[in-house]
């Protein structure tokens, strides 16, 4: 190391008191560096402190004012003022990007200045090293300090509130708890049950927020945990300790806790340390930790809570969405069942009967005519006592399903009036159609194969009686059927697999 490095270390070793080592600390500028003069500008809770060394052969260069420290104050860089005299070399002092102070170098007009960045280290360390000792400073200034900060604890909750998630709301801790509570480092853990905790943001060597999800670990024999967690709120500090990253050791400092609540449950805890600037702990700063780990903790519970609301009202809307489609699909087979033939699938007596009266109205109103088939199964019985009631079944489900294609007319309807009747109505269609309708179900039926048994098959044939009227004021719906009733009798009695067409 060389001679000014070596100098500007020791000076920090030897003196203790802070005036001291800055007063050491500046002749050295001008005895080691060649400057005729070196002054410190420091900005101590809104006030300006000057501090200034000068070789008795030079003059001091010009105050600034205030304002113009003030502008300088935030210039990223050094830079340089010149007159015809001198040259100042202006390094401004920053740390963790506050603003701090000035330094400033002046050397005769035609003398070299100092390369900046051969002050690079000193300038860092001078300013960890002064906002250290901003940071501790208190008692006089200390009631404002204390009101920034609660007036900050303040704008964490509001941060914290308009997180989007958990997730979110536990970054904003981390990051807001330590700009505003000035921590240089703050964690927050979560526990996870059967005594085990996993990470969720923290802060890395450099101070940045990370994420620490990946973290998960049984609860470590750590001093605090088993300290008794007496109160809510309850803050553990550790001065003079060693300080850990990921359970590793890194550092030396105080680290503090405070528990995380749910009710009387503690459900993790936040982890404070001075890692990086070695800050000692403001008075104030116990009840600020109490305070801002309350802050968390209600966030947390609430949001946990919102969570846990949100997701169960998901599962009762996925519910009902899964019971509403049940019970729709139940509605359907219903409705499908009341309105079909259990034993051949197709419409029953009661949509005729439902269908019978609309049609007859239509008609009536358009004066338009509308014919019945009446369709019964000739010699049944003598079917059934042959070949049993369960052939019986069979050979109804057969002629039933051939016969509820015969007619697709629009508005046309097949179906089983009962027992081995059934019936086609057929709306809007004269004589002429019903006929026509008639034969082509005599021949379905008639080149129907029905099964008897494994191998044999039969024929069965059907009577047809048919009915077709124009409504007027006199006639009804019960007398279309009567009518295609009397058909069917005639047509029975004509010798069967026959149609008749009722005519008065
Ligand atoms: N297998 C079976 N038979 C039925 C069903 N409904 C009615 N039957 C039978 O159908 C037969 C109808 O017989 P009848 O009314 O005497 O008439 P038919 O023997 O068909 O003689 P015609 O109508 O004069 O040609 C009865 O034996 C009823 O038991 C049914 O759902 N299944």
């Amino acid at each position: 190391m060389d001679s000014f490095y070596q100098a500007y270390f020791s000076q920090w070793q030897t003196a203790t008191e802070r005036p001291a080592v800055i007063d050491g600390l500046l002749p050295l500028f001008c005895r080691h560096l060649g400057a005729s003069s070196c002054r410190l500008f420091v900005k101590k809770h809104a006030e300006w402190t000057h501090f200034t060394h000068c070789t008795p052969f030079h003059s001091l260069p010009i105050s600034p004012r205030d304002e113009e420290l003030e502008g300088w104050l935030c210039q990223p860089m050094p830079f340089h003022r010149q007159s015809a005299e001198k040259a100042v070399l202006w390094l401004p002092l920053q740390h963790q990007g506050t603003p701090i102070g000035l330094l400033a170098l002046s050397y005769p007009a035609g003398s070299p200045c100092t390369d900046p960045d051969y002050l690079q280290p000193c300038i860092l360390h001078l300013s960890a090293e002064l906002k250290n000792d901003i940071a501790a400073e208190q008692p006089a200034g200390s009631g404002p300090v204390l009101l920034d900060m609660l007036q900050g604890l303040h704008d964490i909750s509001f941060a914290l509130w308009r997180a989007e998630s958990i997730d979110d709301m536990l970054f904003h801790a981390v990051e807001q708890g330590k700009k505003v509570l000035k921590i240089d480092r703050i964690a927050i853990f979560l526990l996870t049950g059967h005594n085990r905790m996993k990470g969720t943001y923290g802060t890395d060597t450099e101070g940045n927020t990370v994420k620490e999800a990946y973290f998960e670990s049984p609860i470590p024999p750590h001093w605090f945990i088993d300290h008794p967690q007496a109160q809510h709120g309850y803050l553990a500090i550790e001065e003079n300790t060693s300080l850990y990253h990921d359970l590793q050791e890194i550092g030396f400092g105080w680290s503090a806790y405070t528990s995380l609540w749910d009710g009387d449950k503690r459900v993790g805890w936040i982890a404070y340390d001075n890692l990086i600037n070695g800050r000692p702990l403001a008075d104030y700063h116990p009840q600020l930790l109490k305070q801002f780990s309350f802050i968390v903790s209600q966030h947390l519970v609430r949001r946990q809570t919102e969570e846990h609301l949100s997701q169960l009202n998901g599962e009762l809307e996925k519910r009902v969405t899964e019971r509403t489609r049940e019970l729709q699909q139940l509605n359907r087979q219903l409705e499908h069942t009341s309105r079909h033939d259990p034993l051949t699938q197709v419409p029953n007596r009661r949509v005729f009967d439902q269908t019978l009266p609309l049609e007859w109205r239509r008609a009536q109103r358009h004066q338009l005519p509308v014919s019945l088939l009446i369709i019964d199964v000739d010699h049944f019985k003598s079917f059934n006592d042959t070949y049993g009631h369960a052939m019986g079944d069979r050979c109804l489900t057969l002629i039933a399903q051939t016969l509820v294609s015969v007619e697709r007319r629009a508005g046309a309807l097949f179906a089983r009036y009962g027992g081995e009747e059934f019936v086609i109505l057929l709306p809007g269609q004269n004589a002429q159609a019903a006929i026509v309708a008639a034969e082509n179900t005599l021949k379905a039926v008639r080149s129907l194969l029905i099964p008897v048994n494994d191998q044999e098959y039969c024929n069965v044939t059907v009577s047809v009686g048919i009915s077709c009227m124009v409504p007027d004021k006199q006639s009804t719906a019960d007398q279309l059927f009567n009518q295609a009733d009397s058909a069917l009798y005639k047509a029975k009695s004509l010798g069967r697999d026959a149609f008749f067409i009722y005519d008065d």
